[in-house]
């Protein structure tokens, strides 16, 4: 399938005349959902890797930043079925004259994309690997989809589901790694992969993840939105879901090594020092970081909780998706903006499970007037589910939780108010709650 690839050297691409691919590009990545560096104007990016992986279709990574995996589709003339996904037209350097798109709109591509998947190879630095037990039908049909994703995510006839890196980072991407080891467990919690690809140049990263697609499946969020809507009860289902997270936690403490036991003190000071990095960037979290402080030190004298050991890292209502009754966790890449060994290292369970109250509140806040009994109820359930199938009660230790449901916050608000202005006030009112609790 794929004719030639072609690896353009290390080349800097400044942004100069914006008819360039790079101009073109500081254009259209900071306009991107996933693209991290919205703070300041892309001024230049430095073209990494460039492969034809079929014609028409450029496998591009560049550093703007960060690294960022692109897949350009190149045309003669403009497209009007994908105007929607247009970059722009080229007029200088090697792609003067086409016409440039986000292959991923192009059904093309993706279609083309899948081939690849399902025909295990190399394309000049990509490698394109394949469990051998499952078979991948040709010919499904593709469709992008169109919610706020930290990456792109495709879904082929409603049977597989592929999701395309935007950020791209040296090593084994977790969303791979893990999936992988939890199904080699026997957990059946999380779809497994099924065929992925990775780059060897100009480092070692994955690039993408082809799983099998739950259909008809609900977001927790979604449907704990659903049921505040309509008056309904979600205890059950948290109740259920906590059982699901302490299935999955067991699973992951015996697929990798564990830790020890969190050390308050270090623990302390590395949320500190989140919080620290984060007051710099958002103005509005000065005034409490002395009562944020606080809940932190308290981990100097609490119960450390259950030892360290890899967890799902960006736990929310989002990341769980329930179809047949059944709950199951997706998305373990953690939280998109930490280096890939922080989030691969040994953690406490607790972070997760924090993060998951973190989404109640957030879903209760969505109701006018909130709700904060509905949250209540809802993390009263969680964890009760969670304690009985992994013999710890989150609720036992309640300063243990407070410190990591504060720094899942802290980690919210910057989130916010880089991605979304208009959120920054759901965890700014969990800061202030937890800062004053917390002093
Ligand atoms: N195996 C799957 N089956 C069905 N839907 C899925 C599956 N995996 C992910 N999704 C859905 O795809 C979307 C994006 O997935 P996610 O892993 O959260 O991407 P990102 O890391 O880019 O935010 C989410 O709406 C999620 O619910
Ligand atoms: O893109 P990801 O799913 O990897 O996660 C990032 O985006 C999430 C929002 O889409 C963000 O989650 C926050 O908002 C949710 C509601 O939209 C809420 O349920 C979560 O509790 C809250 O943290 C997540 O933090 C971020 O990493």
């Amino acid at each position: 399938m794929t004719k030639t690839a072609t690896l353009v050297p290390r080349h800097a691409g400044t942004a100069g005349p914006l008819t360039s691919l790079a101009g073109l590009l500081c254009e259209w990545l900071p306009r991107q959902r996933w693209f991290a560096g919205k703070d300041r104007p892309l001024t230049e990016l430095n073209l990494l890797s460039m492969t034809e992986l079929f014609p028409g279709c450029l496998h591009v990574l560049v550093e703007a930043g960060d690294c960022y995996q692109l897949l350009l589709g190149t045309r003669e003339r403009p497209v009007p079925h994908l105007a929607h996904a247009l970059i722009g037209r080229a007029q200088q350097g090697p792609l003067a004259g086409l016409t440039i798109y986000d292959a991923l709109h192009d059904p093309r591509s993706a279609r083309f994309l899948l081939e690849r998947l399902r025909h295990p190879g190399t394309a000049g630095p990509l490698r394109f690997e394949a469990d051998p037990a499952v078979r991948v039908p040709s010919g499904l049909a593709p469709r992008l989809l169109e919610t706020e994703q930290s990456n792109s995510s495709l879904v082929y006839g409603d049977a597989f589901i592929l999701k395309v890196f935007r950020r791209v980072q040296p090593g084994v991407n977790p969303d791979l790694e893990v999936p992988g080891a939890l199904a080699a467990q026997g957990c059946g919690r999380v779809p497994a992969p099924v065929a992925w690809f990775r780059t060897a140049y100009p480092m070692g990263a994955t690039l993408g993840v082809l799983q099998p697609y739950l259909p008809n499946a609900r977001d927790g969020w979604a449907l704990a939105l659903r049921a505040l809507a309509a008056g309904d009860d979600f205890t059950a289902a948290s109740h259920e879901l906590g059982e699901a997270m302490a299935e999955v936690h067991l699973a992951l403490a015996s697929a990798f090594p564990r830790g020890r036991h969190d050390d308050g003190a270090r623990t302390a000071a590395a949320m500190a020092e989140r919080l620290t990095a984060a007051a710099r960037a958002v103005p509005a979290l000065r005034p409490h970081v002395p009562g944020l402080r606080s809940a932190f030190d308290a981990l100097g004298t609490c119960d450390p909780g259950p030892a360290a050991q890899r967890v799902h890292g960006d736990l929310h209502l989002g990341q769980v998706l329930r179809t047949g009754g059944e709950w199951f966790v997706t998305d373990f890449e953690g939280e998109p903006s930490r280096p890939l060994a922080e989030r691969r290292a040994p953690r406490s369970p607790v972070r997760d499970i924090a993060g998951m109250l973190r989404s109640f509140d957030y879903a209760a806040r969505q109701r006018r007037p909130w709700s904060p009994k509905w949250a209540h109820r809802c993390r009263e359930a969680f964890c009760a589910g969670y304690a009985g199938r992994a013999g710890w009660d989150p609720r036992a230790e309640p300063a243990l939780l407070r410190a990591h449901e504060t720094d899942r916050a802290v980690y919210e608000v910057l989130y916010e108010a880089r991605h979304r202005p208009d959120w920054l006030p759901v965890p700014m009112a969990a800061i202030e709650r937890l800062a004053v609790r917390g002093g």
